[in-house]
């Protein structure tokens, strides 16, 4: 690796000026699609070992072996991994603590130049491998793995490197015969990326923020999501990403949280899951405070009760849409997935049949064979059972199934769209956040819209996502505000899904996180560690002051 005096370009560059990939169709016909289908094909037909990533050396991980299988296929394995043990984890942070004197000698254009070689290959030629790997995976349908692990994954690399360029220019002012300088350091130590199952290019992202401004990383991916984690490592290293600048630990957290947690190096924590997983990180944490070298970043976005309201002026056909798209993609599993929502009796008598009908209507089941269908399986057998518990409690409780209550994990861990409503607004389908495709709704009369607001803004402990549904200016004002801590990501007129790096920066507050928005200058500035430089050009000579002459 280049060492820092062996630098051979003195220039203030500009960085390509980032645009959003667009979002390819899949259109019966299309050449993506064919693409897709062989590539899903080709990884498909082989079981893969998982291994671990450590200093660009790959081995299995030395604790227990565990099977990666298709949601939707759980008969069929695509892979071996063992859990990684904490002597692993320790040689993961010892890799990461031997390449960061290299990493961050090197000067940032050199670093940017990798992750932006990444999107290029990620847009071309490896767009379809993780697209199939995320199909295979995590049983995403082809549009929802192409807007994940290729838009996406893609757009992160590209915008953080434009933003980082930015966040290196922010410069302080001068006096004069003072030149003052900021130098945006990295941390010191080792940063700990802990990624979900749901999104491929957050688990991409997570790691490769913080490396992009000359951190390295230990990353742990979810196991239900080591499949396309596996081929994200082999791309990056395609990219010439150097041994150790990201480690990649396979298996559930054990080690992670016997070793990697409480190192005295660790510098930061970079996670993205439920809420009872970061906040029992950070009273780890916490309890170990004196421990480290320094105060670590803890940065983590989190659940969700994500809303829709409907004011009575909403359009009843976007309404319906906003619902179905919004609760139902990807089986419900986006942190921003709309769970409950709350309409007033006249539209809801008038949207019932429809919202049934469509809901009913949607397609599920092996998204890997049939790329035609809506939804694909839920993510495991642990979310198939917290989803059936749910479903169960129709009937009880004054809850009434409106639509959908089907399960079966015979295949797969399906469970049909579901829509239950409560005439209770405290009742636990308003609160608990399921993860899956289950939407809660209450019916409200029209004369009480202002309580209903009041009640739904603080019902659940989350702030993540919500959007008010209306065509009355003034009520779509009035709600914006008034849920103004309600929602990191709030939309008009619109699903509360779908956030795109650049446009709409993503992440919520209370229970849902730190809110330092994923994908923007915000996440970037707390990976930095920010030193400032003074120089005097010509120092004075006589230590009185005037008053003292
Ligand atoms: N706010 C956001 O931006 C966002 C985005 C995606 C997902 N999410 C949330 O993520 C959750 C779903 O993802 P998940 O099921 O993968 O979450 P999870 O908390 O079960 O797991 C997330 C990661 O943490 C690891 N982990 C679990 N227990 C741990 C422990 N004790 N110590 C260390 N690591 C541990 C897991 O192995 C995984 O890698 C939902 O709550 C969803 O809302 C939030
Ligand atoms: N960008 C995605 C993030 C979802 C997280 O799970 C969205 O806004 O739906």
């Amino acid at each position: 690796m280049t060492r820092g005096n062996d630098r051979i370009m003195d220039a203030v560059t500009h960085v390509p000026a980032p645009q959003n990939e667009p979002v390819k169709s899949y259109a019966p016909g299309s050449p993506e699609r064919a693409a897709l289908e062989a590539e899903i094909k080709e990884l498909g037909s082989t079981s893969l070992e998982l291994t671990m990533t450590i200093g660009g050396r790959r081995r299995p991980g030395g604790g227990r072996g565990i099977d990666v299988v298709e949601p939707h296929n759980h008969g069929h394995v695509l892979g071996r991994m063992n859990n990684a043990t904490p002597a692993d984890a320790v040689a993961a942070i010892e890799a990461a603590r031997e390449a960061a004197p290299g990493w961050r000698a090197l000067s940032f254009d050199d670093r940017a130049a990798i992750f932006l070689r990444a999107a290029d290959l990620l847009s071309g030629p490896w767009r379809q491998v993780l697209n199939a790997a995320t199909v295979l995976g995590q049983s995403k349908s082809p549009v929802q793995a192409e807007i994940d692990a290729a838009c996406e994954l893609i757009d992160f690399w590209r915008y953080n490197v434009a933003y980082a360029r930015q966040l290196l220019s922010e410069q302080p002012g001068n006096a004069p015969g003072i030149w003052n300088r900021m130098e945006y350091r990295p941390l010191e130590g080792f940063v700990l990326a802990i990624t979900p199952f749901n999104f491929t290019s957050i688990a991409g992202n997570l790691p490769t923020a913080p490396a992009l401004l000359g951190n390295t990383v230990v990353w742990k991916p979810s196991p239900t999501q080591a499949f396309a984690a596996h081929f994200t490592m082999r791309l990056l290293e395609e990219a010439g990403l150097p041994p150790g600048v990201v480690n990649l630990l396979t298996g559930d957290h054990e080690a992670i949280a016997e070793a990697a947690v409480t190192h005295p190096d660790l510098a930061g924590i970079h996670f993205t899951g439920s809420t009872a997983t970061f906040r029992r990180l950070w009273t780890e944490v916490g309890t170990n405070i004196g421990g480290y070298r320094s105060y670590p970043r803890l940065v983590g976005e989190t659940g969700g009760k994500d809303f829709v309201v409907a004011h009575p002026s909403a359009d009843p056909a976007s309404l319906v849409t906003a619902l179905v798209r919004g609760a139902f993609e990807y089986q419900g599993q986006k942190c921003s997935a709309a769970s409950r929502a709350y309409v007033p009796r006249a539209l809801w008598r008038e949207i019932q049949d429809e919202l049934v009908s469509v809901t009913e209507s949607l397609t599920m089941g092996n998204v890997a064979e049939d790329q035609s269908l809506f939804m694909g399986a839920v993510i495991d057998e642990r979310a198939f059972a917290k989803h059936r518990a749910a479903i169960e409690r129709a009937g009880t409780d004054g809850v009434e199934l409106v639509a959908g209550g089907r399960y079966d994990d015979t295949e797969g861990y399906f469970v049909r769209p579901t829509i239950l409503r409560s005439d209770d607004p405290a009742d636990e389908i308003f609160r608990t956040e399921y993860f899956g495709p289950i939407l809660g709704v209450h019916v409200y009369d029209e004369a009480r819209y202002d309580d209903m607001l009041t009640q739904m803004e603080s019902v659940s402990p989350y702030g993540l996502t919500g959007s008010i549904m209306s065509r009355d200016r003034a009520a779509a004002a009035d709600a914006a505000a008034r849920l103004r801590f309600a929602a990191g990501n709030f939309y008009i007129n619109d699903k509360p899904t779908g956030a795109v790096v650049g446009q709409q920066p993503f992440g919520g507050a209370r229970a849902s996180g730190t809110n330092d928005k994923a994908g923007s200058i915000f996440n970037l500035l707390r990976w930095v560690n920010p030193r400032a430089l003074k120089e005097t050009f010509v120092p004075p000579t006589d230590h009185r002051y005037p008053h003292m002459r």
